[in-house]
């Protein structure tokens, strides 16, 4: 079994870096930590970076969890290896873009990139934001899930990942407190489905509502309320059509042995109990 301990950045390629730089600390509210050669590294939270945006094909886009041990990575590997999925090790220079000790590389069923890493930089300078957004950290992603029903057995049965609350089939995986660190929603593509970062109170979620659609940014869900996490939540599109969500006040769920996984309808009342409808394609029927 492998233990996911966090999920640790995203990477994201696209084909102007520059405009994808300025969505992400004009509107998301992130930090640059580095400008590389054809990369930014951006900061939500203590990590050095917990996204990247890369010069290359915005169908690449990598999802990043932690280990805590180096030998993880060698149990991982053979165990994806002998269920059939490729495994990747990470050469020092690779590591070195993505600022880890050491990687893997390997993809899930559906066929999402995903890396496994070892000792991730933290950093000592504080994340403040360019604009206050309210941001306290990158929490979850939406992974796009050609069959849930395998997707779910995948996350759950090779990995320490658990399921909280199911919408429709759709399950909301934990890997320690936080009530989801992964989601898999229904797509025929592979891909990261959305990128959610933490805000400290509902008022950052109206506050970020009313600057980015003061701005044109496209919003295409909420503000709303999760019936699952309990979170206040908003939806809105990035560069290349990435679906950014902030949402505040995650559910904890402190004692597992006291959780039953619940069932929601794959609905809009089964997304927001304040009766929002998403205009996002992986949470419509
Ligand atoms: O927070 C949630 O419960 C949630 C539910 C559906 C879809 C999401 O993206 C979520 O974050
Ligand atoms: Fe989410």
């Amino acid at each position: 079994m492998i233990k996911l301990a966090d999920v640790s950045y995203v990477r994201l390629g696209t084909r102007d870096l520059e405009g994808a730089t300025h969505f992400a600390t004009e509107y998301l509210g992130l930090d640059v930590a580095e400008r590389a050669k054809g990369s930014v590294y951006f900061k939500s939270d203590a990590r050095e970076h917990t996204l990247c945006y890369f010069e290359g094909d915005p169908g690449d886009q990598v999802v990043c969890f932690e280990v805590e041990e180096q030998s993880h990575l060698d149990e991982a590997a053979t165990q994806l290896e002998s269920l059939g999925h490729p495994v990747r090790r990470g050469t020092a220079s690779e590591a070195a873009l993505r600022k880890v000790h050491d990687f893997i590389a390997f993809r899930d069923p559906t066929g999402n990139p995903i890396e496994l890493a070892w000792r991730p930089a933290y950093s000592g300078r504080r994340y403040h934001g360019a604009r206050d957004a309210g941001i306290t950290g990158f929490s979850h992603v939406g992974l796009c899930s050609s069959d849930l029903a395998r997707d779910e057995a995948f996350w759950t049965k090779v990995t320490n990942a658990q399921v909280s609350d199911r919408i429709g089939d759709a399950p909301l995986l934990r890997i320690d407190e936080v009530h989801h660190t992964i989601a898999l929603f229904p797509s025929p593509k592979a891909g990261i489905q959305h990128i959610n970062h933490q805000v400290e109170t509902g008022d950052d979620i109206m506050r970020s509502h009313q600057f980015l659609k003061d701005r044109q940014v496209r919003m295409v869900f909420g503000p709303g309320r999760h019936p699952t996490s309990s979170a206040k939540f908003l939806y809105f599109e990035g560069p290349e059509g990435m679906v950014f969500e902030y949402s505040s006040g995650v559910r904890e769920i402190a004692d597992e042995l006291l959780w039953r996984e619940r069932q929601f309808m794959f609905e809009p009342k089964g997304f927001c109990k304040w009766g929002a409808k998403p205009n996002i394609t992986e949470f419509n029927k």
